[in-house]
């Protein structure tokens, strides 16, 4: 038998957040890094099957092509229905990628209609008359409207997809959805026969969403942030499990890499720091004027494992982050501290850590690539969106590693989340 459900995620974080959420409700999931070489077999153990790109900021024409390529894998390998995966805040421009990416994956399937909704009450992402919120403020309020790359700065969603598709886009209402699935069905009938071609769906609780999941059964397609998944896996009779998330015990040192420049992180930052925690500060511009910096945060960090976590962080404030941008352009920033912090964490393996926990969509990607795994087998969770995981080295160990989303995790995350591993797979 093949997989149940297949999805292709925009990014790294947003991936495991998306495979979490479906391993809470039941289903065993494999995250893959990138798409298997055509040919290469579905996991036998797993139900649901999370592809990780990094496409959430690439053209729209590449974003596309590597999605379309995801799809193509998923359905060979057995996949009923298709989730795709994108950031909880909707993150996208004028130009996609949410909206060239659902219609190509729509073209492909043959469907004419499906589901978006970014809603993620247990992270404060709620859609009410098709407006996201962010906790209590409108997403265009919100941190996200002064994003360098996705910067959003209207939180009504009909019209952000609408621009970004020629398919006219529609609401499926707070009314219509509180009312049950039947009622969300008899609506979406209803759309479908004025030519809507996707229907943004209002969520506020996370009973809407279970809803909305029974509702969308039989759709080829949905879209939507990791919300939606908590409602999905009943529909094939998954039930939650404690087995579901199981790892095996963690081994080896333990430590942080942190290029998330969000505020949830900063505030993580400045905990670990004020707990007395050893971080190493990485400062973009010494790695600019060519100085070895990754090699000196391992010496830092050589000395220090052996006592407890070490972090190793790019992390500033706004303010800061911007006057590095403004001398060295914000593409070539980002590629400098990403290409960085990936050598660290290549070295910090190299040390013996196999407990590492990642801060940042982007900087998770650059790392995971850099440590060649292929796939990640999903634990449990430390706090909503972010699990543990277990990946094999390429060397055969096995790496624990849990990789956050930027606005993610309580204050104390980094510490707390090695003794979560230690307690959940005693
Ligand atoms: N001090 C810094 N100055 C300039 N750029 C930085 C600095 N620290 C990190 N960066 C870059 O900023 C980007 C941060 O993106 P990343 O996706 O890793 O984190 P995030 O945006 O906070 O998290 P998420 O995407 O999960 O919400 C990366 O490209 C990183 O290399
Ligand atoms: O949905 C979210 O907010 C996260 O999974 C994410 O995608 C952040 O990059």
């Amino acid at each position: 038998m093949g997989i149940r459900l297949g999805c292709i995620a925009d990014d790294f974080t947003g991936a495991t957040d998306l495979a979490n959420n479906l391993v809470r409700a039941g289903m065993r999931v494999i995250q893959l890094i990138d798409v298997p070489q055509a040919g290469a077999e579905a996991p036998l153990d797993a139900d649901a099957v999370v592809i990780a790109l990094k496409s959430r900021t690439s053209p729209a024409s590449d974003a596309v092509e590597a999605s379309l390529r995801a799809l193509q894998w998923l359905r060979s390998a057995g996949a009923e229905q298709i989730y795709f995966k994108y950031c909880s805040t909707f993150d996208s421009t004028r130009a996609g990628n949410i909206g060239p990416v659902t219609e190509a994956l729509m073209d492909t399937l043959g469907t004419d209609f499906t589901v978006a909704t970014p809603a993620f009450p247990d992270n404060g992402r709620t859609v009410f008359k098709g407006h996201l919120f962010v906790g209590d403020v409108l997403l265009s309020e919100s941190g996200m409207r002064h994003h360098p790359l996705t910067p959003m700065t209207d939180s009504n969603l009909v019209s952000v997809l609408g621009a970004q598709t020629a398919r006219p886009v529609g609401l499926i209402d707070h009314t219509v959805v509180a009312a049950g699935a039947d009622a969300i069905g008899e609506r979406v009938v209803a759309l479908r026969e004025e030519g809507i071609g996707a229907a943004i769906v209002d969520a506020v609780s996370n009973d809407d969403l279970v809803r909305l999941g029974a509702a969308v059964k039989g759709l080829p397609l949905v879209t939507a942030g990791s919300g939606l998944a908590i409602g999905l896996p009943a529909n094939w009779g998954f039930e939650p499990s404690p087995g579901a998330a199981r790892l095996p015990r963690p081994t080896g040192h333990q430590a942080v890499v942190s290029g998330s420049v969000s505020s949830a992180t900063n505030g993580q930052v400045r905990e670990f720091l004020r707990s007395g925690g050893p971080a190493f500060s990485v400062d973009p511009l010494r790695i600019a004027d060519g100085e070895d910096v990754a090699g000196q945060a391992l010496a830092f960090a050589a000395a220090r494992l052996a006592d407890g976590p070490v972090l190793v962080y790019s992390t500033e404030a706004p303010d800061a982050v911007k006057s590095v941008q403004g001398r060295l352009g914000v593409a070539e920033a980002g590629e400098l501290v990403e290409q960085t912090l990936a050598r660290v964490a290549q070295g910090l393996v190299g040390l013996g850590v196999r407990q590492l926990v990642v801060a940042g969509g982007e900087t998770s990607g650059a790392v995971v690539q850099a440590l060649g795994l292929t796939g990640l087998r999903i634990g449990p969770q430390i706090d909503p969106g972010v699990p543990w995981c277990a990946a094999a080295l390429p060397g055969g160990d096995t790496l624990h590693i849990a990789l956050k989303s930027g606005n993610f995790g309580g204050p104390d995350f980094f510490a707390s989340s090695f003794a979560h591993l230690a307690r959940e797979t005693a």
